[in-house]
C-alpha cells in the first residue's frame, strides 16, 4: 500500500504516536501511570501522523533556543519520536513526514531543526549535518587526584529525585550558556527527563553546586554497584557548570562519591579539561562508544547565518538544499553580515554541509578533503576556515 495521508495530530490522538513510536524502537507502550507524565511531553500541534489503514508513521518536534557562535540564542526545533512501522517502512513515509515538518518550520519563521539519529544514514538527505562531537571517558576515582591549584568550589547540595524534578528546571534556565551549540530546556522537555529518572533501576541523584550568587552548576548521577569483580560505576547523565570553580567543586564531589571505582561520563564537550584536573592525567581515559553528535538542520539559511558571528575576509557560498528549494542560492558571508548576492561562489555545498560548518565543528578544508564541500576558488576555503572558525567547541548538552 502506497496511499497515504499526512496531517499534525489531536491531542487526543499523542498517545497512539507515543505507542508507535515506542514499538519502532522496541519498547513497550507507557502504562496509564507513565502516560498520565509523559504525554506533557507532547507539544500541541508539534506531532506529525501518517495515516493509510490506521496510524503508520509519526515525528514531533518542541519549540526551543539553541546557542550560535557569538552567543546568540535562536528558535529551534527540538526534533524527536520519529519512528515508521516495521510493516511501512521504506517507502516514503519518512520522506513525506520531514518535507512536511521543515515546510511548516520554514512556514512558521523558525530558522533552525536539530534531531539525534538512532543511525547515521537517516538525516542527511533531509538537509541535517552531525554538527556536533563529543567525547566520552573514564575516571579512576581511587587512584585520581586532584592538583593542588584546583579550585577549591563552594558548597555542595545533594537532592533526590523529587526535589531534583522541582528545582533543575529553574537551576537550568539561569545558567549561561558556556558553548554553542547548547540549547534551553522547555518544560516539554522535562517529562521525558523524568520518565527516564523514574524508570532508572538505581536511584538519581543531583549534586548541586553553589557559588556566590547561588547555584551555578550542578550533576545528575546514578551509582551501578557490579557486585561482582566488575568496578562499581557512578555514571554521570548530565553535568552544566557556569564557571571553571563550580565544575572542580562538582569533580571535587564525586570523587569523594564512596563506593564507587570508576566515573564514567558520556557526550561531553571536547574541550573540556577533566583530566588537566588530576595530578596524573591518564587517571581519565577516554572511553569507546559515547560519541553522540547533534544533527542541526538549517532551516532558514539566510537568517540562520545572520544570527551568528563570524571573522576574517567575506566568502561567497553556493547552498543547495533539496528539500526547502528557497534556500538554494548564493549568499556573501562577512563579519559584517549575510546578504544574498549574485557574485561568483568561492565554494559550493549542500545544506548538510554547512550544518556542519555552522557550530565550528568542522572546518571547511576538511569537508572540501571528504567532498562535502566543493571549492571553486582556493583561496575560498582557507578564508572559511577562518570565517566559520570558534573558540569554544559546539556542545549540545541536552538530549532529545
Ligand atoms: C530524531 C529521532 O527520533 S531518531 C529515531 C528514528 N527512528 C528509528 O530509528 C525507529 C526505527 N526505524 C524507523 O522507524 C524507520 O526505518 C525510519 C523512520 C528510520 C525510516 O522511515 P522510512 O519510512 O522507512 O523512510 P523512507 O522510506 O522515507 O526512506 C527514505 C530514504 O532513507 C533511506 N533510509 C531510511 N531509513 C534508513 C536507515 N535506517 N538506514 C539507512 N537508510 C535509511 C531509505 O532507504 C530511503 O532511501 P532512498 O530515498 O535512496 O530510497
Amino acid at each position: 500500500m502506497s496511499d497515504y495521508s499526512v496531517r499534525f495530530l489531536r491531542p487526543d490522538e499523542h498517545r497512539a504516536a507515543s505507542d508507535l513510536f515506542r514499538a519502532t524502537l522496541h519498547v513497550a507502550a507507557p502504562s496509564d501511570d507513565e502516560w498520565e507524565r509523559s504525554q506533557h511531553a507532547y507539544q500541541p500541534g508539534r506531532t506529525l501522523g501518517v495515516f493509510d489503514t490506521g496510524l503508520i508513521g509519526t515525528a514531533r518536534s518542541i519549540d526551543a533556543e539553541l546557542t550560535v557562535p557569538g552567543g546568540k540564542r535562536v528558535p529551534v526545533a527540538a526534533v524527536t519520536g520519529v519512528g515508521v512501522r516495521a510493516d511501512r517502512t521504506r517507502r516514503g513515509v519518512l520522506t513525506a513526514m520531514m518535507g512536511t515538518q521543515l515546510r511548516d518550520l520554514a512556514a512558521r519563521g523558525v530558522p533552525l531543526a536539530a534531531l539525534y539519529a538512532t543511525e547515521g544514514a537517516i538525516y542527511g538527505r533531509y538537509g541535517y549535518g552531525p554538527a556536533t562531537r563529543t567525547r566520552g571517558y573514564r575516571v579512576d576515582r581511587r587512584r585520581a587526584v586532584l592538583r593542588d591549584e584546583v579550585p577549591a568550589g563552594g558548597e555542595i547540595e545533594l537532592l533526590t529525585l523529587e526535589p531534583a524534578l522541582e528545582r533543575l528546571p529553574g537551576i537550568y534556565a539561569a545558567l549561561p550558556h558556556t558553548a554553542p551549540g547548547m540549547m534551553t530546556r522547555p518544560p516539554y522537555w522535562w517529562p521525558g527527563f523524568e520518565r527516564h529518572a523514574r524508570r532508572s533501576m538505581t536511584p538519581i541523584s543531583t549534586a548541586v553546586h553553589h557559588g556566590p550568587d547561588g547555584p551555578d552548576g550542578f550533576v545528575v548521577y546514578t551509582v551501578v554497584r557490579s557486585h561482582s569483580e566488575d568496578p562499581d560505576t557512578l555514571d554521570v547523565l548530565s553535568l552544566h557548570s557556569a564557571s571553571s570553580e563550580a565544575f572542580a567543586g562538582l569533580w571535587r564531589f564525586l570523587l569523594g562519591v564512596d563506593l564507587v571505582d570508576t566515573i564514567s561520563a558520556a557526550d561531553r564537550p571536547l574541550d573540556e579539561p577533566t583530566e588537566l584536573l588530576f595530578t596524573d592525567p591518564t587517571r581519565c581515559r577516554p572511553a569507546a562508544g559515547h560519541d553522540h553528535s547533534t544533527w542541526l538542520r538549517l532551516v532558514d539559511v539566510e537568517a540562520a547565518l545572520a544570527a551568528r558571528e563570524y571573522q576574517g575576509d567575506p566568502v561567497v557560498i553556493e547552498v543547495s538544499d533539496p528539500v526547502l528549494e528557497a534556500n538554494s542560492g548564493r549568499y556573501r558571508v562577512s563579519p559584517e553580515g549575510v546578504v544574498p548576492t549574485g557574485e561568483p561562489a568561492g565554494l559550493r555545498l549542500g545544506v548538510d554541509a554547512l550544518a556542519m560548518l555552522y557550530l565550528g565543528t568542522w572546518r571547511a578544508s576538511a569537508l572540501a578533503g571528504t567532498g562535502l564541500v566543493q571549492p571553486v576558488e582556493p583561496k575560498a576555503v582557507a578564508a572559511a576556515d577562518e570565517l566559520f572558525r570558534t573558540d569554544v567547541s559546539a556542545w549540545c548538552g541536552t538530549f532529545f
